[in-house]
């Protein structure tokens, strides 16, 4: 599945819908056992969610978008076929998520790439599943530090904290990729579905059991005043960065 949704793939409403429906196809397709997720814009995997929905929009809006965020997650994390993320450009926030969320992470290998869980330089939180899925790769202690910094990983470090499992050259991304895909499809697909459950489910559990909580809390805090004034900010110095 290659994600193309320019200028940087942000998760907008829409692209959350339309994943989440490409995703169920390919679940109930049983010719279908395994899936790569990539991206067709260069340098950019995904920008993480699109800031602007989350931006000066009704209460009613923010629950939507913040149900397609679950929803996203929760099929992803949940899914019987081997997800594989190909990591070609950038990936912070909820781009980063998706990678997490995948059973293996191959990154190219470019220093200017970076990945990683930067909600806290926004002025916002990771929400517990975020943070959840990140310990479940990387750790609790390299967790607590990444997320606490804030801290947009270069390529060569998400290799070395663990966050991705491996880099190889831009161009062998997909052999790579596809390489990966055979070694895992050649499991019996009872036995790894079964110790994949095992391994995910207290943590799918735990959002399923609080799916509501997590809304309103999303919403109170979203519609902070000085939430809102921080988005902003952020979404002023993406836009002066580039004049
Ligand atoms: C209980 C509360 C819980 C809240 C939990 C929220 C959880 C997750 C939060 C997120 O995922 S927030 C999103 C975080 N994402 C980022 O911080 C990335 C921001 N973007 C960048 O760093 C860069 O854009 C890039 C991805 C490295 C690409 O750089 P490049 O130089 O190639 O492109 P730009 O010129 O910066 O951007 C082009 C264009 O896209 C707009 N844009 C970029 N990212 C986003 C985004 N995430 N949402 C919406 N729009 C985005 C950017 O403003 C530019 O717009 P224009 O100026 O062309 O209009």
């Amino acid at each position: 599945m290659k994600f193309k949704s320019p200028p940087v793939n942000s998760l907008s409403l829409d692209f959350l819908t339309e994943f989440c429906i490409s995703l169920e196809k390919l679940e109930n397709d049983r010719a279908c056992r395994g899936v790569i997720l990539t991206s067709a814009v260069p340098k950019i995997f995904s920008s993480g969610l699109d800031i602007t929905e989350m931006c000066g929009k009704s209460t009613e809006h923010y629950a939507e978008f913040w149900r397609a965020v679950q929803e996203m997650w929760l099929r992803l994390y949940s899914s019987n076929m081997v997800t594989v993320a190909a990591v070609n450009g950038s990936s912070p926030a909820g781009g980063c998520l998706i990678a997490l969320t995948c059973d293996y992470r191959i990154m190219a290998e470019n220093p200017k790439f970076s990945i990683g869980l930067n909600e806290a330089q926004l002025g916002i939180v990771a929400p517990f599943w975020f943070k959840d899925t990140f310990v479940n790769v990387v750790g609790h202690r390299v967790a607590e530090r990444s997320l606490q910094l804030g801290s947009l990983h270069s390529a060569p470090e998400a290799h070395r904290i663990g966050l991705v499992d491996e880099l190889v050259p831009e161009e062998k991304l997909k052999d790579r990729a596809t390489a990966v895909m055979q070694q895992w499809l050649a499991l019996p697909d009872h036995a790894r579905q079964l110790t994949k459950t095992m391994m995910r489910k207290a943590v799918l559990d735990r959002l399923v059991a609080h799916r509501e909580e997590d809304v309103q809390n999303f919403i109170s805090f979203i519609s902070k005043e000085s939430i809102q004034k921080s988005l902003r900010m952020y979404m002023e110095m993406l836009k002066k960065k580039k004049s």
